[in-house]
């Protein structure tokens, strides 16, 4: 029966906080970011199902599906969060599966390891939270059948370095499927897009004093990669086959790469 406890890592001598990020610009370096996830991990979830409308669990249900994972499975979920992702492939691998669930916030692992035990299905008992680093990820190589990624890849500060570990931890065959934002080269997409964050998503986490956070989306997804630029990223740190697939208009997308 695996631990619904925290695995609590140490900071990894590359990833240690400083006392403060002078230098940083907002939101630009790795305990910045972390300590935005744990300042909306409280709402994170609720906020989610009201701005996408619940769609994004379906998107979510999509890139399980993708990664590969089945029965019997020991799958990874790296920037896991509140778990969503891990609970629905806790389901793909049964009770006879393994699912990790790692993130750099306390408080995103503590609202995962709550909805966990506040669940009746027995098989989630498969899955174990652990606090670490998707850029110095404290597993063996070639460990996972399979590995996804939700909303993390735009968020760590060296994508490259994610995509590396990523592989690095993967068996060989096996698939890695990362959901994020999508950037869109049609401009009308790209301005739908930024109007509902300027116009809907940050107005409604003002309500929630979060208006800075979810104002860190529009500029966040400026700053990620296209859905080719994330093909050729995994390819050029080693995966063998990437494909980038557009979802619901181009407003989300999954990068699925094999190793
Ligand atoms: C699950 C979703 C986003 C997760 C997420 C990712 C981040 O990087 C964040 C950074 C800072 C704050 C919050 C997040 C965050 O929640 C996608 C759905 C939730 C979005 C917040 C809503 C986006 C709305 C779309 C722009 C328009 C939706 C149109 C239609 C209703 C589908
Ligand atoms: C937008 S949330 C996604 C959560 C979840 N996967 C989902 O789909 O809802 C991004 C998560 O990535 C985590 N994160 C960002 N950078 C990280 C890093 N370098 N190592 C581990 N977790 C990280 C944040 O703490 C946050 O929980």
């Amino acid at each position: 029966m695996a631990s619904s406890q925290l695995i609590p890592l140490p900071f990894s001598s590359s990833r240690r906080p400083p006392s403060f990020c002078f230098r940083c610009r907002p939101i630009r370096c790795s305990n910045e970011r972390q300590a935005l996830f744990s300042r909306i991990a409280p709402v994170y979830d609720n906020l989610n199902d009201l701005l996408s409308l619940g769609q994004h669990r379906i998107w979510k249900r999509m890139a399980v599906s993708w990664s590969g994972a089945k029965m019997g499975d020991r799958v990874l979920d790296v920037c896991c969060g509140s778990g969503d992702l891990s609970f629905l492939l806790s389901d793909k691998v049964g009770s006879h599966g393994k699912v990790t669930g790692l993130d750099f916030s306390k408080e995103q692992l503590s609202i995962a390891s709550s909805r966990q035990n506040l669940r009746s299905k027995n098989n989630f008992m498969n899955i174990e939270w652990v606090e670490g680093d998707a850029l110095d990820l404290p597993f063996a190589d070639g460990w996972f059948d399979a590995i996804t990624m939700g909303y993390g890849l735009r968020n760590v500060v060296d994508k490259r370095k994610a995509m590396q570990e990523i592989l690095r931890v993967l068996k060989a065959g096996s698939r890695v499927s990362i959901l994020d934002f999508n950037k869109s080269d049609e401009p009308l997409t790209t301005s739908v897009t930024e109007w509902m964050i300027d116009n809907v998503v940050v107005p409604v986490a003002s309500g929630y004093g979060l208006s800075e956070e979810y104002k860190y989306l529009k500029s966040s997804i400026r700053e990620f990669l296209t859905g080719k630029e994330l093909e050729k990223l995994a390819l050029e740190v080693g995966f063998s086959t990437a494909r980038h697939y557009e979802i619901s208009g181009g407003l989300m997308g999954c990068l699925v790469a094999k190793r």
